[in-house]
């Protein structure tokens, strides 16, 4: 949490025709974050009471706006001219003025709502010195099609045919921002158009949330107006629009809500610039058929905003126990784009007393000029308030009445509605419009000093983020249903009450015309009337008065159940969009942890079969291992033992062939030699006389073998030992 200075902005219009025509002088000295009042004016003034003596202030603020032409009028070529009065002087240079008002006042706290900071932008001023021109922007060269800042005046008395006509008229060709509301076309960079901050904001945020792939967006605008401390739902239809006056309610935490007021959900700039056009039609119908004062009453046209990512945990907080290592990060945000009444009718003290200043001269009857009276209170009450809350905030940070901490905030709607943009978690910019104009120094003296106490008021901020796991989005969910479910449930019982109540008398009507039909007829059937034109045209009035009744309440009935019908749908729309999204997110996830699983488990059973191939392939191999270890210790010792063989022939050769080393026998092995050569030589006598006989044998043989049978022959060889 950080703490913030709210942001404060000065814009000096241009003097206007009015101004130019009267010779009004631009009377304030403006640097880029200072304004004074110019020397040569400072004795006028004291002169003329305005100002106490001593009096020369100097302002310092965040940017000062001032267009060219706020120059002295005689360092202007044109001005300077006698003939000024029939110059009409228009702005030059405005294309890309509210551009540039936008990137240095609002373009980073309006992007930052996407990553869930709040923000407000609001216009304070006096009227007519161009809070809508800044806030809602126009379109240049012919106002009349600025269906934004061209507000009725005067003209408020319409047939109903005409309004009509005009509001139709107003849905096929004006121009929102520039924009024709059926084709919502970005306008051409001609120079003809100058958006506001509400069309710049919401360009650049959808812009930037459709650059931003890895987060889903989702938008929903509602649009209010304040006008004597009434709200109304400016996204209703026209003719719904006073059918619901709506009320502040404080929740448990504390916070204001506007309680019942339509939320739609929009999907890109051109579905939110038709709501904001619906709004501002609503507003202009207001203005012609209600004679609600367009520059007496607050608008806010607000933006609910959130995010949706889902991203990997961080290393250090994923459990190794739970299956899931993502989460989903939510943010939720508010911004606000404030138009406020023309402050001029918020002067302190005018307001118990009822001797308001109120200029009635537009006012034609007596009933106008006591609703002027009434409504120019109740704006001074609102806005009243509003000061009285920035002056006491803005003492309590100087240290000043710090007894007295009671900020009024419960007074009027407009500072409960707006209490967290001062006093809160919202970066908010002021801008502050005033008229350059000698003539309206004291309008431009008030707005000056209450920007000045709103300069050093600071909020604390924090993102609204939420990181949540998929389960607890789930309970969330199950939550929500719950609460969603008991609300249908309500909504169909009072619904049922309604039903039924209005059932009962629509019954009762249609007994009481089947009644009055029969009696009418009976009577008809008697004759007994005296005066039948008198009943007929009584029957006439009281049939067609029940019948009006059945059908108003069959309306009204209708109406119900849409209305009941068409909250719960808003209400489900964007629960249920995020709902599916998640659940969508939900199960790509699970469907890319299934296949983390299979492959895991493909990869188990390979590495299963590559075991048992490694384990045979090792027992096969300690099985070679040993008979190679066997057979190398076999040939070891036959190489041994060869060796000794080899060794013992050479010496046993030796002593054959040379007779070396008979002297290292000993006794035995002489006599154990002798005995060899002469069994040796036994050997060689008996193998030459077995030959000799052998072959005396073989003709003995032959002999027999030619006398007698082979059988005998064979007995008597194998019993003579012979071989
Ligand atoms: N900076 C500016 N440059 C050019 N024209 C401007 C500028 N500011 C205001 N105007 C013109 O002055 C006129 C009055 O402006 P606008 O309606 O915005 O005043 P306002 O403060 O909203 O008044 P109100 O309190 O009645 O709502 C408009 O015609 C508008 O075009």
């Amino acid at each position: 949490m950080s703490s913030e200075p709210i942001q404060v902005f000065i814009r000096f219009r241009p003097l206007n025709d009015q101004e130019l025509i009267d010779n009004d002088l631009p009377m304030w000295h403006i640097t880029k974050n200072t304004v004074s009042i110019r020397k040569e004016h400072v004795e006028d003034l004291i002169d003329e009471k305005k100002i106490p003596p001593s009096f020369n202030p100097c302002f310092h603020y965040n940017h000062i706006f001032s267009s060219d032409e706020t120059v002295y009028p005689h360092q202007h070529p044109q001005l300077s001219s006698p003939r000024v009065k029939n110059i009409n002087f228009k702005f030059q240079n405005l294309n890309d003025e509210n551009q540039k008002i936008y990137e240095i006042i609002a373009q980073k706290n309006v992007l930052s709502t996407l990553e869930g900071y709040n923000a407000t932008i609001f216009a304070y001023g006096q009227t007519g010195t161009g809070k809508t021109f800044t806030m809602f922007g126009t379109t240049l060269g012919n106002e009349n099609m600025s269906f934004i800042s061209n507000k009725p005046r005067g003209r408020r008395f319409r047939s109903p045919t005409s309004r009509s006509r005009s509001i139709n008229s107003r849905y096929r060709s004006t121009s929102a921002f520039g924009y024709k509301f059926e084709k919502l076309e970005r306008p051409k960079k001609s120079g003809t158009a100058n958006n506001g901050m509400i069309y710049l904001s919401l360009s650049d945020i959808f812009k930037a949330a459709g650059n931003c792939k890895n987060k889903h967006f989702f938008f929903k605008c509602s649009m209010m107006r304040i006008y004597n401390e009434h709200i109304y739902d400016l996204l209703k239809e026209p003719d719904d629009l006073t059918s619901e006056i709506l009320t502040v309610e404080e929740s448990a935490d504390e916070e204001f809500y506007v309680k019942g007021i339509s939320e739609h959900v929009v999907t890109n700039i051109e579905e939110a610039i038709e709501k904001l056009a619906r709004g501002e039609m609503n507003r202009q119908y207001a203005a012609n058929n209600l004679n609600h004062h367009s520059s007496r009453s607050h608008t806010i046209f607000r933006m609910s905003i959130k995010s949706l990512e889902v991203v990997p945990k961080k290393e250090e907080e994923v459990d190794a126990e739970c299956e899931e290592n993502f989460e989903t990060i939510t943010t939720e945000s508010i911004l606000d784009f404030v138009d406020l009444a023309g402050s001029e009718r918020s002067s302190v003290g005018q307001i118990d007393d009822g001797k308001d200043v109120i200029n009635l001269s537009f006012t034609s009857s007596p009933f106008d000029q006591n609703r002027v009276v009434f409504d120019g209170k109740c704006v001074n009450m609102s806005l009243f308030y509003l000061c009285q809350v920035i002056n006491k905030l803005s003492e309590l940070k100087k240290g000043i009445n710090k007894n007295n901490l009671h900020i009024p905030y419960r007074n009027s709607v407009l500072t409960k509605i707006l209490r967290s943009s001062f006093d809160g978690n919202s970066r908010t910019s002021i801008i502050c419009t005033a008229s350059p104009a000698l003539s309206q120094f004291e309008h431009t003296l008030s707005t000056l000093r209450l920007a000045n106490s709103a300069r050093i008021l600071t909020n604390l901020i924090k993102p609204n983020i939420k990181r949540e796991t998929n389960y607890q989005i789930l309970q969330s969910y199950q939550q929500d249903v719950a609460e969603l479910k008991k609300e249908l449930e309500k909504a169909k019982e009072h619904g049922w009450q309604f039903y039924n109540q209005n059932n009962i008398v629509k019954c009762q009507l249609e007994n009481k015309l089947i009644k009055l039909t029969e009696m009418y007829n009976n009577m008809n059937l008697s004759g007994t009337l005296i005066v039948k034109e008198d009943i007929e045209s009584n029957y006439t009035i009281l049939s067609s008065t029940i019948s009006g009744d059945l059908m108003l309440l069959n309306k009204q009935i209708n109406e119900f159940n849409q209305n009941t019908l068409s909250k719960a749908h808003i209400k489900f729309d964007t629960s249920g969009q995020i709902a599916q999204l998640r659940l969508g997110i939900m199960r790509n996830e699970n469907r890319k942890i299934i296949e983390r699983i299979d492959n895991s488990n493909k990869n188990l059973s390979m590495l299963k079969i590559a075991k048992t191939s490694y384990v045979n392939d090792l027992e096969k191999c300690s099985s070679i291992y040993d008979k190679v270890l066997q057979e190398s210790s076999e040939l070891k010792d036959n190489k041994i033992s060869g060796f000794c063989a080899i060794t013992e022939l050479k010496k046993k050769a030796a002593i054959y062939n040379e007779g070396i080393g008979l002297e290292n026998l000993s006794d035995f092995q002489l006599d154990s030699l002798e005995k060899l050569i002469l069994t040796r030589l036994d050997g060689v006598k008996s193998t030459k006389v077995k030959r000799k006989y052998k072959e005396k044998i073989l003709a003995i043989e032959e002999k027999l073998r030619k006398q007698l049978p082979a059988h005998i022959v064979n007995d008597i060889l194998s019993n003579c030992n012979f071989t």
